[in-house]
């Protein structure tokens, strides 16, 4: 393997372990790697060289003859140090790993170490990029104006932190957290209502990580039946199932170097929580139909809007699991708990519709945002955000006035039908595509817009013999935006030459 080809300078690694051998075992590796490195067998040891030098990372045993690496973690924060600490584990001690990555630590490996494992742990945490700076806390009466648009310059931590539109307390601490939180490998699990942004925060963790390069692969557990679950998140050898004609891979290979982002856990069903552990566990997944596990080098966030606490209590999700993937959790309030939060949402949705719909730029009357802030949104920002929709798609975009927004405040909130109306037969469908943010029953107003939205849609095509051209025209739109409404809609469309339409996101 040649020697740390991502870095310029060989790194400094100090290394913590009483057991002679193993020290050497691991300096030797560290060595052939072309790092530069220094052992210590004890806590106090540990400290001497950590106050004589700076390191770029250190690896240590959990335990240790003065103390235990814990310790050791608790000292590198109070210093405020930049050394990225692996901690060294015993085998079979999940809650000693799950001590150590809630304590800051980048990683952990679980003795007897793989020295595989052990140069790919150190060479990520030599790759961590340095921390992204999230905002910091207002004081309480600090009215400054919402962040700025994201911009791509100033590095993907920061455009995705500044795509979580909201400058309200609750906010701010949600991204601080995010750029905390991302340094290191610690599975993090975010925790909010629907449509309050979880997955906008997953991506945000992935892009200030190291990993942004990688990959980050969503994938909505809900969305895949229970027989294709393992092929799907391990990936299947050829012939392994009926139909399996060539291997393929499963998420976990997919979202390699990168972060696997698994929406709606809590639809997991067991016998999967268990197989999932077990790859979480071992860092290895074997495919449908192979003999071998392979390693895989993925790092999980995860999303719920369900209380899985109480599901643990109830039988229906494994205590163990969500012990594993609940190392960091992330709360995001509703929306309701941070209404300071949409005008700011409102200016910042309006100018991505427009955009989208191809119509000049909108901007919201004092009255419109007033019947908005008024409105329950218990479906959160993807309830704002289709109502934004509705506005535009039935008011007077043209005119960039959103007259149709009064109904807001006259639609009787009880009168709500909360289903939109059904899908008419004959349309050309495709399969479903297995993570789409289709709005889900119960939404209240947005759901009821999508229906009516849904339903003028599905006529002008019947009427137009299920030509998209001609139907858009008689909607008065281009063909593209029609095509595009279908799609967050989640209106399957067939092509003519039978391409499906790109899967809605
Ligand atoms: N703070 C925010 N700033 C800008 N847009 C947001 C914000 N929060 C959510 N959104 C937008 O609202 C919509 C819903 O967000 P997202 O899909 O991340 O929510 P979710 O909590 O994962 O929803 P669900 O539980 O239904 O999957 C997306 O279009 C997203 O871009």
């Amino acid at each position: 393997m040649s020697a740390n080809p991502q870095r310029a300078a060989p790194a400094r690694i100090l290394v913590v372990d009483d057991e002679p051998d193993l020290c050497t075992l691991y300096e030797l590796t560290l060595l052939r790697e072309g790092h530069q490195v220094r052992t210590a067998g004890t806590l106090a040891q540990a400290r001497q060289c950590l106050a004589e030098q700076d390191f770029d990372a250190v690896i240590t045993d959990m335990r240790l003859p003065d103390g235990d690496g814990l310790g050791l973690l608790r000292y590198l924060a109070a210093g405020q140090r930049r050394e990225r600490c692996i901690m060294i584990t015993a085998y079979g001690s999940p809650e000693n790993a799950v001590e150590a990555l809630k304590s800051g630590a980048f990683d952990y490996l679980t003795k007897p170490v793989d020295l595989r494992q052990f140069r790919a742990v150190v060479q990520s945490a030599l790759q961590a990029p340095e921390p992204v700076t999230a905002p910091a806390p207002l004081p309480a009466a600090d009215t400054r104006p919402t962040a700025p648009p994201p911009e791509e310059d100033a590095g993907p931590g920061q455009a995705a932190l500044a795509r979580l539109v909201g400058e309200s307390a609750a906010m701010r601490s949600v991204k601080r957290r995010v750029a905390k939180v991302a340094r290191s490998m610690a599975p993090v699990l975010v925790h909010g209502e629907s449509g309050t942004g979880k997955e906008l925060v997953a991506r945000a963790v992935h892009a200030c990580s190291h990993r942004h390069a990688g990959p980050f692969v969503p994938v909505n557990c809900g969305a895949i039946p229970d027989n294709l679950l393992e092929a799907e998140f391990f990936g299947a050898r050829k012939g392994s199932y009926t139909g399996a004609v060539q291997d393929r891979e499963g998420f976990f290979q997919a979202a390699a170097g990168g972060t696997l982002f698994l929406d709606e856990i809590g639809d997991l069903p067991l016998a999967m929580q268990a197989k999932l552990l077990r790859a979480i566990q071992e860092r290895s997944v074997r495919p449908l139909g192979a003999t071998q596990e392979e390693p895989v080098d993925v790092r999980i966030v995860s999303a719920t809007h369900k209380n899985l606490a109480a599901a643990v209590h109830g039988g229906s999700f494994r205590q163990d699991l969500f012990y594993r993937l609940n190392v960091i959790e992330i709360a995001i309030p509703p929306l309701r708990e941070r209404r300071e939060d949409i005008a700011a949402l409102c200016q910042v949705l309006l100018a991505r519709i427009a955009h989208e719909s191809g119509v000049p730029a909108i901007e919201l009357a004092p009255e419109q945002l007033a019947a908005i802030m008024r409105a329950p949104l218990a479906g959160n920002v993807r309830e704002l955000e289709n109502l934004l929709y509705r506005a535009v798609a039935l008011g007077g975009a043209r005119d960039s006035n959103l007259g149709d927004l009064a109904p807001l405040d006259e639609m009787p909130r009880g009168a709500v039908p909360s289903q939109p109306a059904p899908l008419p037969a004959a349309v050309p469908l495709t399969p479903a595509a297995p993570h789409r943010p289709a709005s889900a029953p119960g939404q209240g107003l947005a759901a009821w817009l999508d229906g009516q939205e849904r339903q003028l849609l599905m006529q002008a095509l019947h009427e137009s013999g299920l030509d998209l051209a001609a139907a858009a025209q008689r909607l008065g739109l281009a063909a593209r935006p029609l095509r595009w409404r279908l799609q967050r809609l989640g209106i399957p469309w067939a092509e003519d030459d039978g391409a499906p339409a790109p899967a809605p996101r």
